[in-house]
């Protein structure tokens, strides 16, 4: 909760501040450049540090009879004016001991005063220093409350430096970054605010009162005997207006950084003293430590703070965009679902993959609802609770799941239920899923909740982790869900334009058809990708896999009675359009190095072969193993069609089994037959590949395994675990 606070207030401070940001950040950078700039030149005297007045007003005053004035900016440059013998006034930069002319003063060029003016007002006038210090305290607030976020990310003040956990470069960077310049920044704008206020006379200044002081009657003395002369620095003045010589009413007037003193010049005595008051000092202040004047290495480092600005409004709009990515759209009302898919998520990912599940149980014909786990409730139809929650802090439940454990208690449901509970969270923390584990537990002690499993726990998002859970909770509730990683790595999707080019028409002893699509703009896709299709504005999300033929999307679909997705692909009339999501599936890409290869489908499973061996440029041994219900007018076409790539040295065989027909074979009958090409492919390195039903990959696996064991002496896994079969079954 105070996170999420914290998180809001930060992400609305930076909106609201965003282009005056902008534009601050960019010419702040300018201007601290042209700060270390102007310090190049070599005008300083090499000793200047340790020069007195003594040292340097005498011999200027000797020099320069008629000086009026020298002053010391922040580059420690000495300017002097006055008059010259014949009555003419000069002004330039001095050598302080000599009093040799250096340099004419300093200009500021024309784009360096414009771009100031930008900084400071924007153009707008008041108006615009206004503005710019209202940016300036937000700056000041994000700059803290990002302090916060970062305590609240790495679990405390004093493991603020401590690893960052990566997950991706804007944030792991957004985090970098900011601990390092989070302080450059903060003064940047508490600086930046506290000019603003005593600009505008919210601070207001104390006026000047000066002490006289009563000093003795005292004889003249030589102007480098004064001791207030020996005693000064030339480093802590910043202005001296020097007395006409001949009327010793006038005094030096000497600026320091705290204080301003009137010198007697005939008697070298202090006559009054004026004390800055402590908000003057503290503008001083503030103005240098705002500009880096004083210091060249602060101006480069206000210069790096400031482009980092600019990173952090990119880097902070990336994080927020990733976190909102996925939004619940839920299809069915809480009390009309069986299965209710509660989500503890704070940064977006936990909810991606629940979303990816509830999208696939609806495309199955389920009713399914999906919320987060702080909006659970009775669920009036529910027959099972599949919970995904990520964790945080020390084992802590995301925001979106914090009041989950009083409201259990609460509601209890009213029918028994089955649970399963998926624990997403990075083995980086002690507290592995500790938060999941504690809500199984929670679940289990109800009467009224029976759990399917232990829990499943996923690592850093690894969609493999979590296609364990996937696999095991399709086979106990049989509802076909898809074991492709590439799936659940995906965020949501691109949808693109697609034409219709060509559709095949089903019949009644045949309910399979064939769809051409072409891209309507430039579109990647290679075969065993996945067209992701979604027949009702992204409730439901269906899975085809790709063939490319001559460069245009080929899919083959089974018609189901009541298949929302088969219905609307087959209801697409050709020239008409289709929006859906090409998913890249590199593990399913064809295997350009492998020795040989075997490609085993069931259905319409053949779809991605049919692209794969046209890929086949290398001509690799090549072997197509594929089972359908029946012989028809579709799988004739696919054997013209595969007999034309073995002409092309493409395929080097195929063989067609069918169950519905009279000599009843499915695929693993032929495997069985053909058991030592299959070894032998395995031994040397070869690879398989599986696409169609996960019943049919079962059953494939189920007899492999035994091959393999057989005639290799190894397992199916061995080979698995050497990434030489290949999966893509639904
Ligand atoms: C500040 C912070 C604290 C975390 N604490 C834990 C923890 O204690 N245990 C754990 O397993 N994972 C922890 N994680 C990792 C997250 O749970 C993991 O990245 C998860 O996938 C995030 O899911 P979400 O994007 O749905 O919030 C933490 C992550 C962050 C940023």
């Amino acid at each position: 909760m105070v996170s999420s606070v914290w998180r809001f207030a930060h992400l609305a401070l930076a909106v609201l501040s965003f282009s005056f940001l902008i534009v601050a950040s960019v010419t702040g950078v300018i201007l601290a450049i042209d700060t270390v700039n102007e310090k190049i030149p070599a005008y300083k005297n090499a000793n200047f540090d340790e020069l007195t007045l003594s040292q340097t007003l005498p011999k200027l005053r000797e020099v320069y009879p008629e000086i009026i004035e020298l002053s010391i900016d922040h580059n420690q440059f000495v300017t002097i004016e006055g008059f010259d013998d014949e009555g003419n006034d000069f002004k330039f930069i001095a050598d302080p001991v000599s009093g040799e002319k250096k340099a004419d003063p300093i200009v500021k060029s024309e784009f360096i005063q414009w771009i100031t003016s930008l900084h400071r007002s924007f153009f707008l006038h008041e108006t615009g220093r206004f503005i710019v210090g209202i940016v300036s305290f937000l700056l000041m607030l994000i700059a803290v409350s990002g302090i916060a976020l970062v305590v609240k990310q790495q679990q405390g003040f004093r493991k603020f430096f401590a690893k960052i956990n990566r997950e991706f470069f804007e944030q792991y960077f957004h985090i970098a970054a900011g601990r390092l310049l989070l302080l450059p920044i903060l003064i940047i704008s508490i600086t930046g605010t506290f000019l603003f206020l005593v600009r505008f006379d919210v601070i207001q200044k104390e006026e000047f009162v000066p002490t006289e002081i009563q000093n003795k009657e005292a004889k003249e003395i030589p102007l480098k005997d004064f001791p207030v002369f020996k005693e000064i620095y030339l480093k802590d003045v910043k202005k001296i207006g020097f007395p006409f010589a001949d009327d010793p009413e006038e005094f030096f007037k000497i600026k320091l950084k705290d204080k301003e003193l009137l010198v007697n010049q005939i008697t070298g005595q202090i006559v009054s003293e004026t004390k800055y008051p402590v908000t003057t000092v503290l503008e001083t202040l503030s103005l240098d430590l705002h500009t880096g004047r004083t210091n060249s290495i602060w101006a480069i480092l206000l210069a790096i703070a400031s482009l980092n600005i600019l990173f952090f409004i990119y880097s902070g709009f990336v994080i927020t965009f990733k976190r909102k990515a996925v939004k619940i759209l839920n299809k069915f009302k809480p009390d009309e679902a069986e299965y209710i898919i509660l989500v503890g998520s704070e940064k977006g990912s936990t909810l991606h993959f629940a979303d990816k599940i509830l999208k696939q149980l609806i495309a199955n014909g389920k009713t399914a609802y999906l919320t987060n786990l702080n909006d659970y409730n009775v669920f009036e139809s529910a027959k099972q609770l599949i919970i995904f929650t990520s964790t945080y802090g020390s084992g802590d439940a995301p925001v979106n799941a914090n009041q989950f454990e009083k409201l259990l208690e609460k509601f209890p449901q009213t029918n028994k239920v089955n649970f399963s509970v998926v624990g997403f969270g990075s083995i980086k923390y002690q507290d592995f899923c500790a938060f999941a584990y504690k809500v199984h537990q929670l679940l289990a002690d109800k009467s009224w909740a029976n759990p399917l499993f232990d829990v499943y726990t996923v690592n850093d998002k690894s969609a493999n982790d979590f296609i364990s859970w996937v696999k095991d909770w399709s086979k106990t509730n049989e509802i076909p869900l898809t074991l492709t990683p590439a799936v659940y790595k995906q965020k949501t999707p691109k949808l693109k334009s697609f034409k219709v080019l060509a559709k095949t028409n089903v019949s009644n002893d045949n309910q399979t058809f064939q769809i051409t699509l072409k891209p309507n703009s430039r579109t990647a896709f290679q075969s065993g990708d996945l067209l992701a299709i979604y027949p009702d504005k992204n409730q439901t999300e269906r899975f085809y896999s790709i063939a490319k033929i001559k460069n245009n999307i080929h899919l083959v679909v089974k018609l189901h009675e009541n298949g929302l997705s088969s219905q609307f692909l087959h209801d697409l009339s050709v020239n008409g359009k289709l929006q859906a999501a090409v998913i890249s599936n590199k593990s399913f890409h064809f295997p350009k190095k492998a020795s040989k290869i075997i490609m085993i489908a069931n259905g319409t499973g053949i779809a991605p072969f049919l692209g794969l061996i046209k890929e086949n440029k290398s001509k690799i041994p090549t072997h197509l193993y594929a089972g359908f219900r029946n012989q028809n007018d579709t799988t004739s076409a696919y054997k013209t069609f595969l007999e034309e790539e073995i002409k092309q040295k493409k395929l080097t065989g195929f063989n067609f089994v069918f169950s519905r027909e009279d000599q009843s074979e499915y695929v693993m009958n032929s495997i069985e037959r053909d058991a030592e090409l299959f070894a032998k492919t395995l031994e040397n390195k070869g690879i398989i590949m599986i696409c169609g039903s996960l019943n049919m990959q079962k059953d494939v696996e189920q007899v492999l395994d035994r091959i393999c064991l057989e005639i290799n002496n190894k397992p199916l896994n061995f080979y698995k675990e050497n990434n030489q079969i290949k999966t893509d079954c639904y």
